[in-house]
């Protein structure tokens, strides 16, 4: 008994985990992966208790043998598998690659279904005795085999049962039945295993797997069901990667068994936990992103954005997740603020930022953050960081009441600006070179100084270009240095809040120094 039987023998609710990442999942156009990133995601998978990985199909070139092999003989506690086709030459070669494993298995494959028999233009009988020729073969060579009649679910019944005992016959030790092309539903896929156990001579004695593809997204519920009816090894990749619409996600089907324990009773080997670092690793050596959306492993699958959902889980997490974070491996839920938050999360993100605010000076930034959000998709730490730096502005003797810039390839820019100063509105009309120094130019048309510019720098600390621009504005004014920041989606406007900040901080040292000698430095002009 090779090893995988013995387990699923010895633990009757055990279901075997074969991940084909490494081969279906490669297969995606424009997924192909290096030898050395092979190597890795194997690692992984193996650390992780995958059961079965399926790590190439040798024959199809010198660097899938090659992966295929040093996989083998790196393998620690997981079966290496190899694809072939129907033919001896297949056999040999994926032979040559897994024989290093610990437990090596050969994975051999022939289409059954009308559509797929009229490819190499076999008739039924012609067919059979290839499967009995290459499955015995296979057999020769490792006790370990697996067989799959490739489009099982569209292959008519009488035919699929055929097949199967010849295989089992010949010594398949596990016979896979895919959903080649994502076209079965959950009650055929359960009644399809059913059926099969219990009508195949032999039926009761091999291990029967499910092979999901996703095209009309019931990969996971097609596989769940095949479980139901009796499978014991389900075939998956990490991140639902695969040919087309992709493979059944192991992430989802793994969790699915051990959230729903209470009534999808079957347990598997896979740490858990491992899940986030190996879905991060495969989404980049493939080139392959995670929808955001996506069970488990997507960025938004442990993300709250909405006042009530946050309150809620500030209050209790279980009111709005059925898993902890920490059993995937991330750390912890995240609160992402946005236009859809309330006071309850953001006074969390304070406090979990170092800034314990409360009454009005909550509700200050509170306004301000929904004005942010209002124009920005996410607002992240920094954003909010920004928000509390930029607090206090308004018991300040300037503040800017609306600016409109004209800028673009025409040269003069100009810009259209008003200021509260003192409580009292004033207009002025500017124009420089270029949309800052319209404004700045503006700025010193309304409020007179000899401030001398010493520092304008501009950050873009968030990303994407709806992104904040904080600007930083440093004044000299006869040794007095003060500075000023500002946050904002239109970096023109951070700039002139920036350096209005900046001369607010002047007026105030200005009118602290016991000389007021240099009153003169900073006035404003009557300008309407
Ligand atoms: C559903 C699945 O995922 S099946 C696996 C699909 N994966 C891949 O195809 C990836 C790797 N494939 C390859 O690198 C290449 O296709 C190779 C090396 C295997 C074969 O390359 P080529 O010899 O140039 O053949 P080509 O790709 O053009 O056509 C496939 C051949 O395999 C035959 N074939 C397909 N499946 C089987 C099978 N299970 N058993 C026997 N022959 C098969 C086809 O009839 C065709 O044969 P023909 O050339 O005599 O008409
Ligand atoms: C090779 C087989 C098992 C396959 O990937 C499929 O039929 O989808
Ligand atoms: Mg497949």
């Amino acid at each position: 008994m090779n090893p995988d039987t013995a387990a699923v023998a010895r633990e009757p609710e055990r279901v075997l985990i074969f991940d084909t990442t490494l081969r279906d999942g490669e297969q995606s156009p424009g997924a192909t992966m290096s030898h050395a990133e092979k190597l890795e995601i194997a690692e992984l998978l193996d650390e992780m208790g995958v059961d079965i990985i399926e790590a190439g199909f040798p024959i199809a070139s010198e660097g899938d043998f090659a992966a295929v092999s040093e996989i083998a003989k790196r393998s620690k506690t997981a079966t290496i598998c190899g694809l072939a086709r129907a033919n001896l030459k297949d056999i040999d070669r994926c032979w040559e690659a897994v024989k290093h494993a610990g437990s090596p298995r050969i994975h051999t494959f022939i289409g059954t279904s009308p559509l797929h028999r009229a490819i190499p233009n076999l008739t039924q009988d012609e067919m059979a005795d290839r499967i009995h020729e290459t499955v015995t073969h296979a057999r020769n060579l490792c006790d370990n085999v697996q067989w799959s009649p490739m489009d099982a679910t569209r292959t008519e019944w009488d035919y699929l049962k055929r097949t199967v005992e010849i295989a089992i016959k010949a010594g398949a030790t596990t016979i896979n039945i895919p959903d080649t092309v994502g076209y079965t539903a959950p009650v055929e896929s359960a009644d399809l295993i059913r059926r099969l156990i219990a009508e195949v001579e032999g039926g009761e004695d091999v291990i029967f797997a499910t092979h999901c593809h996703n095209d009309l997204g019931m990969a996971t519920a097609n596989s769940l069901a095949a479980v139901e009816g009796g499978a014991r090894q389900i075939e998956c990749t990490i991140n639902g990667l695969g040919e087309r619409a992709g493979n059944t996600a192991l992430e989802e089907v793994v969790m699915a068994m051990k959230v729903r324990g209470d009534i999808i009773p079957y347990s598997t080997r896979i740490d858990t936990k491992k899940i986030m670092h190996i879905s991060r690793r495969v989404a980049t050596v493939a080139g392959f992103p995670v929808q955001f959306n996506k069970a488990i492993v997507g960025k938004n699958a442990f993300a709250h954005e909405s006042g009530i959902h946050q309150d809620g889980m500030l209050k209790n997490a279980e009111t709005f997740e059925i898993m902890r974070p920490e059993d995937v491996g991330l750390s912890q839920t995240s609160l992402v603020m946005g236009k859809h938050s309330g006071r309850a999360a953001l006074r969390a993100k304070l406090k979990e930022m170092g800034h314990d605010v409360e009454g009005n000076q909550l509700q200050d930034i509170f306004v301000r953050f929904k004005a942010l959000a209002d124009r920005k998709k996410e607002v992240y730490d920094e954003d909010i960081e920004a928000l509390v730096q930029a607090q206090g502005a308004a018991e300040d003797a300037l503040e800017l009441k609306f600016l409109r810039v004209i800028c673009g390839t025409e040269a003069p820019q100009s810009a259209d600006l008003t200021l509260t100063i003192d409580g009292v509105d004033k207009q002025v009309t500017a124009q420089g070179d270029g949309p800052v120094d319209a404004t700045f130019n503006a700025i010193k048309a309304l409020v007179d100084h000899s401030a001398r510019l010493q520092l304008y720098q501009v950050h873009a600390v968030t990303e994407g270009t709806d992104a904040q621009a904080t600007v930083t504005v440093r004044l000299e004014e006869a040794g007095r240095l003060a500075s000023g920041q500002s946050a904002d989606t239109d970096t023109v406007v951070a700039s002139a809040r920036a350096y209005i900040a900046a001369l607010n901080r002047l007026l105030v040292k200005r009118r602290t120094t016991a000389e007021g000698s240099d009153t003169r430095a900073v006035s404003y002009k009557d300008t309407v």
